[in-house]
């Protein structure tokens, strides 16, 4: 018997219109976390922190006023917004989330509602539009991200434990809700918002506002898209409502890690995004990348091939420095992620979940509703035998990749082996199968 909730999910379901199926094609977005901590880039007095960069105020315990100081100084000489839309772009993503406020409560848009914005600084530009307007002279669409959390505003509170927290945090929320509706209003073709920081106990307590704020959005701007992470519902719960149903329109609960294409097969049936740092934990610029791993451009295209095969969307984050430059491992990715998907997008836009199992050997992608299946093949089995299981009435008549074909060995019932001759492999190969309906076929194995 399903809970009565007030500001539970809105609805069931994927949404099917235009604005929604935009965003699901996308498949590949790219992150761009910016702000005041780009300039110290996780070093202070000489000392390296490394915790993420994005973090440094409270990992090096600096007080809100020094912190704050920083304003003053950022100007970034570099900054292209044409050049950040072209990299973008040639890289393949479909869609770019920015950071416009993040905990630090900077903001990088002249808003009217606090003065700690990028019109009091020496560069003074308004950074957002000059972003919106060349991504989407790119064709690429620009999302928000947003933090509700915000370390510089008085009236924010972690909890609510006194009648003058719930007086604080009211004004806090009515700031916030301007905010965002300045951002709906003054940015119109933006098309997400992408919220963090909703996780502390006077957010989940104030489940109401979370509500408002999706539905505010929404009637600013129809169609607008609103991740999961911005909901608690009237028990506090997040994500799920207390009936287990996902709020918002898609789940974002997937930071730094993606789902397993065994165990974590519900995500196929709602829409959903994974984040990704290029460092184990760095969001913002870090001047030293060698405290952690740094994941290969290879790495990061499997994360983009895994999500694709679940039906999810792929956002790859770049910390621009203090001056508006990218550094070279991310220039790289992008070339090298770039390189492969003007080859191979096919296989990612506008794709998703197969329907099949998952084999050893890598992916299945399927464009919406077609009788292709692609194979993305990450690992060469030393049997040089690529395992294929079918589901349902299907054949499988041909394995192709370009000109190249591969033979379809028919093993059992909806079982086949493709055989791959290729020798060494340099990058991920894609193989696309030609399926039938199998009763249209004479069956092989009764
Ligand atoms: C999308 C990412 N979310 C922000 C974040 C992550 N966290 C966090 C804090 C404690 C434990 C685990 C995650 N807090 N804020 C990161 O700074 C980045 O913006």
């Amino acid at each position: 018997q399903p809970v009565p909730l007030r500001y539970g999910a809105q609805y069931t379901g994927m949404r099917t219109d235009e604005a929604m199926q935009q965003w699901r094609s996308h498949r590949f977005g790219q992150f761009i976390h910016w702000g005041l901590y780009a300039i110290p880039g996780g070093v202070w007095n000489g000392k390296t922190y490394n915790y993420a960069a994005e973090f440094l105020k409270s990992s090096a315990r600096i007080p809100t006023a020094t912190w704050d100081s920083l304003m003053y100084q950022f100007n970034p000489r570099e900054f292209d917004a044409r050049a950040w839309a072209k990299m973008a772009k040639q890289m393949g993503a479909r869609y770019m989330t920015i950071t416009t406020k993040h905990h630090e409560g900077f903001c990088l848009w002249p808003t009217k509602f606090t003065d700690f914005n990028i019109s009091n600084t020496p560069f003074r530009r308004d950074i957002l539009k000059e972003l919106v307007d060349a991504y989407n002279a790119e064709g690429i669409d620009v999302n928000f991200y947003y933090s509700v959390l915000d370390w510089h505003h008085p009236d924010w509170r972690y909890d609510i434990k006194s009648p003058e927290d719930s007086v604080a945090f009211r004004r806090f929320l009515d700031f916030a809700g301007n905010q965002l509706k300045e951002l709906a209003t003054n940015y119109p073709t933006v098309k997400a918002f992408w919220f963090d920081g909703t996780w502390d106990s006077s957010i989940k307590k104030n489940g109401w506002w979370t509500l408002e704020a999706e539905q505010m959005l929404k009637s600013v701007r129809p169609g607008m898209i609103v991740n999961s992470r911005l909901r608690a519902d009237d028990f506090g719960k997040r994500h799920f409502d207390s009936n287990n149903q996902l709020m918002g329109d898609y789940e974002s609960g997937y930071e730094r890690r993606l789902p397993n294409p065994v165990k974590d097969l519900q995500v196929t049936k709602w829409d959903w995004e994974a984040c990704m740092t290029v460092p184990e934990n760095q969001w913002g610029y870090h001047r030293d990348w060698t405290v952690s791993h740094v994941k290969s451009p290879l790495e990061l295209l499997e994360m983009l091939v895994h999500a694709t095969s679940m039906g999810g969307n792929f956002l790859l984050n770049f910390g621009p420095d203090g001056n508006g430059g990218f550094r070279n491992e991310e220039r790289h990715i992008a070339q090298f992620i770039g390189k492969w998907m003007e080859k191979n997008g096919p296989v990612i836009w506008d794709c998703g979940y197969a329907g099949w199992e998952k084999q050893d050997w890598g992916y299945f992608t399927r464009k919406n509703g077609s009788a292709h299946v692609n194979m993305i093949v990450f690992n060469k089995p030393v049997s040089g035998l690529l395992k294929v299981k079918v589901k349902g009435d299907v054949k499988i008549l041909s394995a192709k990749a370009g000109g190249k074909a591969y033979r379809v060995e028919e093993i059992a019932k909806n079982e086949y082996f493709i055989h791959f001759t290729d020798r060494k492999m340099t990058e991920p190969r894609v193989i696309v199968l030609e399926t039938a309906k199998a009763s249209e076929a004479a069956d092989k194995y009764q």
